[in-house]
């Protein structure tokens, strides 16, 4: 017997979607599977002279409603199935914001942490050389994801600039400032969750001094720390890949940024009335808004049951397994669902490459603006939907996306060949 596959849970949010629509039987045999995935091994040079190979992939899901777009991640458990997947997720994310994009995603199976910054530099150059035919401003476009950040996405930006002759930061976003990169990128993420929680905060029951719980503190668990303790929040609970920490009466973000930058948040603990804990203690720690912020499948079946916030907000890309989802449901906790709550990154993406394109660029205050209005437009009529038809956000939100997805697809010439 095979293991539900990460891509057939995915796709499980597919069909639950699709009985609330009168779908043409063409659309969903059209998004059931990723429309190309390359796989490539990456050969580099080492500091020390020996040369050594890393698997890579880049997928093209579904192009129906324009280029596609998704992050590159580096990790060491990297398999071709997550890049898939998420791919299939940012099908559908970029369509709920109404992004003109389809969803792609790439990854090399690699511990970044065991490369020198020479040797990332080289194996980032080489992924686009493996995959310059695939990636393009009107083809395929790269961001950043686990792992990567935007001083990997400038090398990107470089080498295919040298690859095509010709300067083209439209092709790759999450770019630094200096090459093209829009103002207002580095905390998208967390910021587009941010407005979301604040637009529906009343309907979500959350008040002034709401504890708050991150899993995760990279680019979206920092920035969301940063933005929540700013607006009156309280963070009782952090972890990184090294451990948790928790303080009931409240963590300091400045200590919290300060021990990451040296390593690990984990270093805090001991100090003012700071405790260390499991991961999986982490999820059950009391608290108002439970943020998953680190990587897919981290509440599932055996500790949903333990989650006390109300709310979850879903910075990291499908955090709560299926199983997990109706758990957490019977027992009435919200969950802001990633292909929403999580879409400030790559709707800031789409402005850089709208600015790239302009050669005009927004001040920070335009940025935040219209990422703002988008997310509470979306936000609106996703919680809208759920209401007028009684079901999850996260249902809500693929039926939002899918009705797009599925005009876009008709558009194209989906017609009923044989009925007419
Ligand atoms: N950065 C973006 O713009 C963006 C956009 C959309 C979605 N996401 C999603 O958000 C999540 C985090 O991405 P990021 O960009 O912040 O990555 P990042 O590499 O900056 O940070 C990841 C963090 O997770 C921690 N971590 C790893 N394994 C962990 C574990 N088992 N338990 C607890 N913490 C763990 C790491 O220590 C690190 O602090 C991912 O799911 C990513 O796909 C990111």
């Amino acid at each position: 017997m095979h293991a539900v596959s990460m891509l057939d849970q995915a796709l499980t949010r597919l069909d639950e979607a699709a009985r609330h629509l009168n779908l043409d039987a063409d659309v969903l045999e059209k998004l059931k599977y990723p429309r190309e995935t390359t796989k490539v091994r990456l050969m580099i040079r080492m500091d020390d002279g020996s040369r050594k190979s890393f698997m890579a992939w880049r997928c093209r899901y579904d192009d129906t409603r324009g280029p596609t777009k998704g992050g590159i991640r580096f990790h060491p458990d990297s398999t071709i199935e997550e890049v898939e997947t998420l791919a299939f997720w940012m099908t559908f994310k970029c369509a709920v914001m109404n992004l003109p994009y389809g969803g792609g995603k790439g990854a090399v199976q690699v511990d970044p942490h065991t490369l020198s910054k020479a040797e990332m530099e080289r194996l980032s150059r080489a992924y686009v050389q493996a995959f310059s035919k695939i990636i393009g401003p009107d083809r395929d476009i790269p961001a950043p994801d686990v792992y990567t950040n935007s001083m990997i996405m400038g090398w990107m930006a470089d080498e295919y600039a040298s690859i095509v002759g010709e300067a083209t930061p439209a092709v790759i976003t999450g770019k630094p400032i200096a090459l093209g990169g829009s103002l207002g990128r580095e905390d998208a993420t967390a910021r587009g969750g941010f407005y979301l929680v604040q637009r529906l905060a009343k309907e979500l029951g959350l008040e002034a001094g709401a504890r708050v719980v991150i899993q995760g503190f990279g680019n979206a668990g920092q920035h969301i720390a940063r933005l929540l303790a700013s607006d009156g929040y309280k963070i009782v609970a952090v972890s990184d890949s090294k451990g948790a920490i928790h303080s009931p009466t409240g963590l300091d973000i400045e200590k919290l940024l300060a021990a990451k930058k040296q390593g690990s948040v984990t270093s805090l603990a001991g100090s003012d009335g700071i405790s260390t804990l499991s991961a999986d203690d982490l999820i059950s720690v009391d608290c108002d808004l439970l943020v998953p912020a680190a990587l897919e499948d981290m509440i599932h079946k055996d500790n949903a049951a333990g989650v006390k916030a109300s709310v979850v907000l879903e910075l990291a890309n499908g955090p709560v397994t299926p199983e997990a989802d109706e758990i957490l449901a019977s027992r009435n906790i919200v969950v802001l669902p990633d292909i929403l709550a999580n879409a400030g990154g790559v709707t800031v993406s789409y402005f850089e490459w709208v600015q790239n394109r302009q050669g005009y660029y927004w001040p920070v205050e335009d940025v935040h603006a219209r990422l703002k209005s988008m997310m509470e437009r979306e936000g609106d009529a996703i919680w809208a939907l759920a209401q007028e038809k009684g079901i999850s956000l996260r249902s809500a939100a693929y039926v939002h996306a899918l009705s797009r997805l599925a005009g876009a697809i008709e558009a194209h010439g989906t017609q009923q060949f044989f009925t007419t």
